[in-house]
């Protein structure tokens, strides 16, 4: 029996997908609009999404809804829809709740089998149910006494906020609850039948032809070459871009890192001529993504042709494709990945994306269990646009200088000080804003640097990082003291949603 997913267009639709993956089931998304034979589904979930249900043309229940007889958990506008569909009340709230809400469990329920009666959980809606319908409880509220879940105990359980997210104090196992307790479902699915079913797949698909990587040093290109590597072998080229918009010294130590420690061999392109030309000017983030986009294709089909290759795998993960609004029908675009939504109209290119289903810390099991180190599995990530997305505004060679050197700064205090273990990604964003200060007695007029550091899982959600006021102070100091063109340093202080982790 498998656990389906109806995609209302959700950000958190494949969280809802790994949740389950994790605890051992097997799980199939759909689109709300899509057929479906009910035969084996053992579960059935809403999921959120952007839109509301009290609008003219919003999604509706599915087509084979009504020939289907077992339960359903529905999630934000998944609860919402179910309330509406059933006679009762949605409206839209005077305030919105975004981010970390405190909840209190009213009522005895198997889904809360085993949890404490008041917990964190995070929420991402600007509507609300006014009125259950008739048959509905309500079993739990939130701090501002919005009913947060409620059921009829017979068919649907619904929850306001998110299960799936990891922010979510005890959403693992309200999900598990449903699906052991509620829906009496049995695990058997794991991730080493990803491995081999993945290998014999790439087999299939690449074998006798040549094929190019985008390979960047950073967790997913590595193990979406290693696991390449080990289906077919020698004909893989790896392809590094340095596009001037790396971190200091990232251009060296990633082919060094690359060679010595995984021993496969890498090519390095560069390319910063291209990229910084094209850019010039360009203010709009979402024009920088595909500009950026493009060139890196550009560069591909070159070496590609050279090498006599057809095929390019890219490192591609689940996060980059539904933030650029490329999963279901009703997402919404939040932002262009240069790998996905950035990607130019026409190609020559036949892309091959293997981990493009699997969140980040999956990306890092399956690369531990490939054998690849923990020096290459643990790195931040860093994102492919690099530092041209967290220049705000326009890129200059100037502003680039005073970030590669301010970030710098700021990444070696938080190594130093036994932080950077600690947080999931950190760096340094340069604003279009100067400031007024005082050296030595002088007027000074420069820029604002703004710290981010978050704690997160796989980036879907985050949260900014409780770092120490001597961590902050060390950095501060350094920073203004050492680096030229920055008067001013902030720290971003706000949680995703409804921030993002970069600033564009
Ligand atoms: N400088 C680069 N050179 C070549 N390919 C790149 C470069 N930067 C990004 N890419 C490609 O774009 C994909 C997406 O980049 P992204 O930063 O999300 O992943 P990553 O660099 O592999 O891992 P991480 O998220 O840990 O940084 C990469 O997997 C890789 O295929
Ligand atoms: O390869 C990438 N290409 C991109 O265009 C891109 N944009 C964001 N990121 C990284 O994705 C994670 C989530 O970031 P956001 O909250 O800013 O969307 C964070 O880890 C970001 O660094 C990108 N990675
Ligand atoms: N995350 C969601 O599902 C949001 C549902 C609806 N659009 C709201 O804002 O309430
Ligand atoms: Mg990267």
């Amino acid at each position: 029996m498998k656990v389906v997913i109806v995609d209302y267009g959700s950000q958190y639709t494949q969280l809802i997908a790994r949740v389950i993956r994790e605890l051992g089931y097997y799980s199939q998304v759909v689109q709300y609009d899509e057929p479906l034979d009910t035969d084996e589904v053992g579960a059935v979930i809403f999921s959120g999404g952007p839109e509301s249900v009290y609008e003219e043309n919003s999604p509706g229940l599915p087509e084979w809804f009504e020939r289907y007889n077992g339960k359903v958990l529905g999630i934000c506008y998944g609860m919402q829809l179910v309330v509406h569909a059933l006679g009762g009340a949605v409206e839209q709230g005077k305030t919105a709740e975004y981010g970390r809400t405190e909840l209190e469990i009213i009522k005895d329920d198997d889904i809360f089998s085993g949890i404490e009666k008041h917990l964190t959980v995070w929420m991402s809606h600007g509507d609300h149910v006014k009125k259950l319908p008739k048959t509905f409880k309500t079993i739990a509220k939130s701090k501002d006494g919005i009913i947060a879940a409620a059921t009829d105990e017979k068919k649907f359980w619904l929850l306001q906020f998110h299960p799936e997210v990891r922010h979510t104090s005890y959403g693992r196992e309200i999900i598990e609850n449903f699906l052991s307790r509620v829906c009496k479902l049995v695990p058997n699915w794991s991730l080493e039948d990803f491995i081999k079913q993945k290998i014999n797949e790439l087999r299939e698909h690449l074998s006798g032809k040549k094929v190019v990587a985008a390979l960047s040093g950073g967790v997913d290109s590595s193990v979406a070459c290693v696991l390449v590597h080990r289906a077919i072998g020698e004909n893989l080229l790896n392809v590094f871009v340095d596009h001037g918009l790396l971190r200091k010294n990232e251009e060296e130590e990633v082919p060094r890192i690359f060679r010595q420690v995984l021993g496969l061999n890498l090519l390095k392109i560069d390319a910063r001529k291209v990229f910084l030309e094209k850019l010039r000017g360009i203010v709009d983030p979402e024009k920088k993504r595909k500009i950026i986009g493009e060139q890196f294709i550009r560069v591909f089909e070159k070496e590609a042709k050279r090498y006599g290759a057809t095929h390019l795998i890219q490192g591609t993960i689940y996060s980059d494709v539904i933030e650029s609004a490329k999963s279901g029908k009703k997402t919404a675009a939040i932002k262009s990945h240069h790998n996905v939504g950035g990607l130019p109209q026409r190609m020559d290119l036949e892309i091959v994306e293997p981990l493009k289903n699997l969140f980040k810390d999956e990306v890092r099991i399956v690369g531990e269990m490939l054998g690849i180190p923990r020096s290459i599995i643990h790195r931040q990530p860093f994102p492919g646009p690099g530092l041209g997305v967290r220049i705000v505004g326009e890129i200059t060679e100037e502003k680039l200088e005073i970030l590669k050197e301010a970030d710098d700064v700021f990444i070696q205090v938080l190594k130093e000080t036994g932080w950077y273990e600690k947080t999931w990604q950190a760096f340094s964003v340069l604003l279009p804003v100067r400031s007024v200060g005082v050296r030595g007695d002088k007027r000074a007029y420069d820029y604002v640097l703004a710290l981010r550091s978050v704690d997160s899982v796989e980036g879907m959600t985050a949260d900014w990082s409780r770092l120490p006021h001597e961590i902050l102070d060390l950095a501060s100091r350094r920073i203004l003291n050492r680096v030229k063109g920055i008067g001013r340093v902030v720290y971003d202080i706000s949680s995703k949603p409804p921030a993002t982790i970069e600033w564009e």
